[in-house]
């Protein structure tokens, strides 16, 4: 992996409805991850946050999504700081915020990629498309956006749709899917390893089998990772909890894989929400997974 990393923090909270998310680079940084990269001989640029201006919350009258203009104003703002970053030949490192907020990191990668692999690490698929959408909350649509099946002002950000392919996709930790969703996966055919397929094969499996599937086919690997992924009783900080989920121990086996194949090219930590949490551990959790991803060893 590359020894220059850009963290830049994206306190996005439209993309559902608890404020406290935006506070989640800030306990992300508080947790001491710009400290312990550099512990590990990374050099961090800091970009700080984007700004995100609060605005009075809407719903489209016609496809029923919620803040939909101020995500797509924001999704470009992002895209563009992400897309110079890439530029720079650093490491995007971006710290979230709900994770709507991945459809403006994803266009600002995606275009340095003929075919950018995506590892999806999450309780949800984040596929619905608008006709989907239970809640019309846009952080339950990015990947679906991002395969240019979302709403257009979403579609298009930074100029280009889709952002990327549905064979180039690994899903892992899914255990809650939307009907539709369900039925998006297997349309498309989306590579999924489920709770029940992580207890099945257990994650070294998983991982492994990911890493030979994107391996060949991709030039870069970005990860987005919800904290929900993991279970709730590790991450209570995060919005929308779901019971049954993976280990710290298991997220950390992942993280520690990935490292190791060097193919990871950006990654993204979001959902964290303080105002949810206790005593900030899903933020330290956040941090200690960094940690791992960017090579540390126990020992
Ligand atoms: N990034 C997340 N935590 N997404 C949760 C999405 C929940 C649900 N599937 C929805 O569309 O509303
Ligand atoms: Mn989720
Ligand atoms: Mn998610």
């Amino acid at each position: 992996m590359q020894k220059r990393i850009s963290l830049l923090g994206v306190p996005m909270n439209l993309g559902q409805i608890y404020k406290g998310v935006a506070l989640g680079p800030t306990a992300i940084r508080y947790a001491g991850v710009l400290e312990r990269l550099e512990e590990l001989h990374y050099h961090v640029t800091d970009y700080g946050d984007i700004e995100i201006k609060q605005v009075a919350p809407s719903i489209d009258e016609v496809c029923r999504l919620r803040n939909l203009d101020a995500i797509s104003n924001i999704s470009e703002v992002v895209a563009s700081k992400v897309d110079t970053i890439v530029k720079s030949g650093e490491f995007p490192l971006t710290l979230g915020g709900d994770h709507s907020m991945a459809i403006g990191t994803i266009a600002g990668i995606s275009k340095h990629f003929e075919n950018l692999g995506v590892i999806w690490f999450d309780a949800h698929a984040d596929l619905n498309t608008p006709e989907t959408s239970p809640s019309g909350n846009i952080h339950g649509i990015p990947l679906a956006v991002n395969l240019g099946l979302g709403h257009e002002k979403l579609n298009t950000v930074h100029a280009y749709s889709p952002k990327i392919k549905q064979e180039n996709i690994v899903l892992i930790g899914q255990r809650d899917l939307d009907p539709g969703e369900k039925e998006l996966i297997k349309k498309l055919g989306i590579k999924t390893y489920t709770m029940q397929d992580i207890d099945q094969l257990g994650m070294r499996t998983v991982i492994e089998e990911s890493i030979a599937y994107l391996k060949d086919k991709t030039d870069g690997i970005h990860l987005s990772l919800d904290l929900d992924a993991l279970d709730p009783s590790e991450t209570p900080g995060v919005g929308t909890p779901v019971e049954g989920g993976i280990s710290f121990r298991e997220s950390r086996l992942a993280m520690e894989l990935l490292s190791e194949s060097g193919l990871i090219t950006s990654a993204e930590f979001v959902e964290v929400n303080p105002l949810l949490d206790q005593r900030n551990r899903t933020a330290i959790i956040a941090m200690q997974l960094i940690t791992v991803l960017f090579g540390k060893k126990l020992l």
